[in-house]
């Protein structure tokens, strides 16, 4: 009988993987994040990525970073941590673990605390020192959420697609 394969990927690598992939969605010329949303028996609940609300044109909302408040993304953008919790229409996730490129901001903090998730898996953490990080991670460990900074294995997988 021949033997298993061993240079299958990780949990780790299939959700951080789902996550990055997400995030290749999105049309921000900037930052692109994505996050993926795991059950505690690693089933992928949903996925999301930053973009702007459903209906909401990504060629008529404006992506600038700079200019008034209404001529910017940031009133704009959901981010990939909120998309991925609204996109899940199954009920509850409560002890779910997200997924995601970039550590989430305060506004999603809240988001994730309340839908019950327990685990937070990040790849970076580029805006550490905004207050609405450091925001963010003071309510998420007030709320006993894990947070765990992903460890990347290096490997680099090419897809035909
Ligand atoms: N955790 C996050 N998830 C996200 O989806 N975003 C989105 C909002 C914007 O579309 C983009 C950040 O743009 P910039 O400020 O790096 O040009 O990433 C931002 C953060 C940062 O907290
Ligand atoms: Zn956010």
């Amino acid at each position: 009988m021949s033997e298993k394969r061993e240079d299958y990927i990780s949990w780790d690598e299939y959700f951080m993987g789902v996550a990055k992939l997400s995030a290749m969605r999105s049309k921000d010329p900037n930052t692109q994040v994505g996050a993926c949303i795991v059950s505690q028996d690693n089933k992928i609940l949903s996925m999301g990525y930053n973009g702007f609300p459903i209906g909401c044109s990504d060629d008529e909302f404006p992506w600038a970073r700079e200019g008034e408040p209404l001529d910017n993304k940031y009133f704009y953008t959901t981010h990939s941590e909120l998309n991925a919790i609204l996109n899940y229409r199954g009920g509850s996730l409560d002890g779910a673990k997200m997924y995601v490129s970039l550590f989430p901001c305060n506004e999603c903090a809240k988001a994730i605390i309340q839908s019950g998730i327990k685990t937070i898996v990040y790849a970076e953490d580029k805006y550490k020192a905004t207050a609405s990080v450091i925001a963010s991670k003071r309510m998420l460990r007030t709320a006993g959420v894990q947070l765990v900074l992903y460890k990347s294995t290096g490997r680099k997988i090419e897809i035909e697609l």
